[in-house]
């Protein structure tokens, strides 16, 4: 494993203010070269969290035999035991729109029919998530020049859904100094990501010279990056960067991901507006869930760990 040893100053997109044309331009910078930056002002409280995530720990801590109640094998399949993506990492999905049923159906067999708390705050949680997706969205579309936020939000964006992954990463505790890589390199199938981790740290983001640059935890911000689907429908103008969790205290870490992604069925093909005139089509047009399918078949038994990608699925041969 590469060491990393440097850090770098992302932009921070503040979600209570217009975006002012210096911050777009750093903002259109983040999301070309490195597919990643802060959002703040998001209106989730710290009491949100660490209440979201004291509930969540507890989940974790039930014994394995109830979790597995919950997935691989079973009906909801919400759950992804340890050993699957790494031996470290284990996580609960709740998907929206209905965020509260989908938690629901989770607490119920867990805790059976009294436990609503949990799925009140999933569902108050992934609402506030869809709108903040929203406007993180409307920002990046600006990224490309041109109106493309007011061109095409509603067409293209309006269909879209989010689903929340909560993970729990556990390393030895006998781990002594090493690094530990408690989720390998991936890169996300969403639009976009918005992720807020705890204080422990360990998200790294690759550069495209290949460097691994630290995304440390940022008090009262959460991450955003840029996926796979919005790099084929920039036309590979915004990035969808490889990243990873590497864990390097023997101290638990929790981190609720938020992945917005087009709908199943939806066609992604870069409108003729945004490849510009006098330049390639850099991916062909697809359906979101052929991709989604594809991923899924490449990484038999390796969860995300990067193998095939959208350049991989949708390229074509003359790259921008
Ligand atoms: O745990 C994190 O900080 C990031 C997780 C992640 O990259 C993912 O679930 O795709
Ligand atoms: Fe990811």
């Amino acid at each position: 494993m590469p060491e990393p040893n440097s850090s770098i100053q992302l932009p921070v997109l503040d979600l209570s203010k217009p975006l002012q044309s210096t911050s777009l331009s750093s903002l259109s910078q983040a999301c070309r070269e490195l597919g990643f930056f802060y959002v703040t002002n998001h209106g989730i409280s710290k009491k949100t969290f660490s209440q979201l995530c004291s509930l969540s720990r507890n989940i974790f801590a039930l014994p394995q035999e109830l979790k597995l109640k919950l997935g691989p094998s079973s009906s909801i399949k919400s759950y992804t035991p340890r050993f699957i993506a790494s031996p470290y990492f284990e996580s609960l999905r709740v998907c929206g729109p209905d965020f509260y049923t989908s938690a629901k159906s989770s607490a119920d067999k867990l805790f059976g029919q009294q436990h609503s708390e949990l799925s009140e705050m999933l569902q108050e949680y992934g609402s506030k998530m869809m709108e903040i997706s929203k406007k993180v969205m409307e920002a990046v579309l600006k990224c490309l020049g041109d109106n493309c936020d007011t061109k095409f939000y509603n067409s293209e964006f309006s269909g879209c859904h989010g689903y929340l992954r909560i993970v729990n990463y556990s390393p030895p505790e006998d781990g002594g100094e090493k690094e530990i890589e408690g989720l390998g390199m991936h890169t996300d199938m969403s639009c976009i990501t918005i992720v807020y981790q705890d204080e422990i740290g360990g998200l790294q983001m690759r550069l495209k010279e290949g460097e691994w640059i630290d995304v440390d935890p940022c008090e009262d911000s959460l991450v955003v990056n840029i996926g796979d689907l919005m790099q084929a429908w920039s036309n590979g103008q915004l990035r969808s960067s490889e990243h990873r969790v590497v864990l390097k205290q023997p101290v638990n870490r929790l981190s609720l991901a938020f992945f917005w992604c087009f709908e199943d069925e939806k066609l992604v093909l870069a409108p003729d507006e945004v490849v510009g005139k006098g330049n390639t089509r850099a991916y062909k047009q697809f359906v979101c869930l052929d991709y989604l399918k594809f991923r899924e078949s490449n990484e038999e038994g390796k969860f995300e760990r990067i193998g095939y990608t959208v350049k991989d699925f949708a390229g074509l041969e003359h790259k921008v």
